[in-house]
């Protein structure tokens, strides 16, 4: 049977559709990604949390949803444990899904953690609305009325970071992920080469850990909230040890450089984002996730752009003119979306390979 919802938007648009998933009413930061693919990594990347996801790929869920597999206790498949999202808004939603691997069709996959989807929205007209006016605040409503919500007004790194400390796999180099809301795709990544991992919460005091080099990792929320991974994060600054921020990671590297970072209008969310390396005519097509930007400008001396973003040319990574410090506002680590960038893990540990020798 077919129950009909409504999108609302802060603005006043309202929008029916038809409910799949939960049943259910959610308000949060309505933003699109234009994606093709890949809703199982998206909806399970943590950087989503407190987001109500457009998708403008009009026909969704097709191929399912596939089942869990655990790779070294984390998932094989999904980019955390649970939904992130707090609802899902798609033109065409298809019931009948194939694919090797599908468990499972994404509105049974959605109801299990209680998210609402809506179909049968004109998503085109919704992301031309977006882009216009930037992302809004808006609700699904199902019987029960929400009252909107910003989520970037919380902690939300708090909420998805881990409680505690965790280690995975054995290598030469020791590193330490700080998880401010981890893709498993990074853990995997770390995983594939030489690396111990010590992954710890978002305001862990890592300065007291051994390790040979650090890492920020992406995130949910206006990167301003973390002010203790900041705090932790300056110190690292004093020491020559190698630092690899991620998206969240990336601003956080920013913040805690002295720089400051800024809201997008409507962010960068889609796996063909093309960015410029610093320095030469070479670019490359990226994943992308996110709502807020490093402020070049405000980037101490000692600090330069690595990355532009060729669409609107805002900063795409930031790197230390003489420590070996460099992040990706970009996700290198793909899942999903192209994975040209992945290389960025080898140089960061040959970063930290070059520490060791010189030490
Ligand atoms: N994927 C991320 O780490 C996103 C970072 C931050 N929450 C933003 O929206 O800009």
């Amino acid at each position: 049977m077919s129950q009909t919802v409504k999108l609302v938007l802060e603005d006043g648009t309202e929008i029916e559709g038809t409910s799949f998933g939960a049943f259910t009413s959610a308000a949060g930061e309505v933003v699109f990604s234009t994606a093709m693919t890949g809703y199982p990594e998206n909806l399970t990347d943590p950087s989503f949390a407190g987001q109500i996801l457009v998708l403008t790929y009009p026909m969704v869920g097709n191929y399912g949803v596939p089942g869990e597999e655990l790779y070294e206790s984390i998932s094989k498949i999904f980019e955390s444990d649970k939904i992130h999202i707090a609802g899902l808004v798609v033109n065409y939603y298809s019931e009948e899904h194939s694919h090797w691997n599908a468990a499972k069709s994404l509105g049974d996959w959605l109801a299990e953690y209680n998210i609402p989807g809506i179909f049968g929205v004109d998503t085109r007209m919704l992301t031309k609305k977006l882009r216009e006016k930037g992302a809004m605040l808006g609700k699904i409503v199902a019987e029960q009325d929400v009252p909107l919500h910003d989520p970037n007004l919380e902690n939300l790194v708090a909420q998805v970071s881990p409680q505690g400390v965790q280690h995975y796999g054995s290598g030469q180099h020791k590193i330490v992920l700080v998880d401010c809301g981890t893709k498993t795709n990074i853990i995997r990544c770390f995983l594939e080469r030489d690396v111990e991992l010590i992954r710890v919460p978002w305001n862990y005091d890592f300065t007291t850990l051994d390790y040979d080099g650090l890492f920020l990792s992406n995130g949910p929320g206006d990167p301003k909230m973390c002010d203790a991974t900041i705090r932790h994060l300056q110190k690292a600054l004093q020491q020559d040890k190698p630092i690899f921020g991620i998206c969240l990671g990336s601003q956080l590297m920013g913040l805690a450089a002295g720089g400051d970072t800024f809201k997008l209008k409507y962010g960068h969310r889609s796996h063909n984002q093309p960015v410029k390396l610093t320095g030469t005519q070479r670019c490359y097509i990226t994943s992308q996730n996110h709502g807020f930007a490093v402020d070049t400008e405000t980037l101490p001396a000692e600090w330069t752009m690595l990355f532009e973003n060729l669409n609107d040319g805002t900063c795409e990574g930031i790197k230390h003119k003489t420590k070996p410090f460099f992040s990706t506002q970009f996700h290198p680590e793909a899942a999903g979306g192209p994975q040209d960038t992945e290389f960025l893990f080898d140089q960061f540990l040959d970063e930290v390979e070059k520490y060791k020798a010189g030490k």
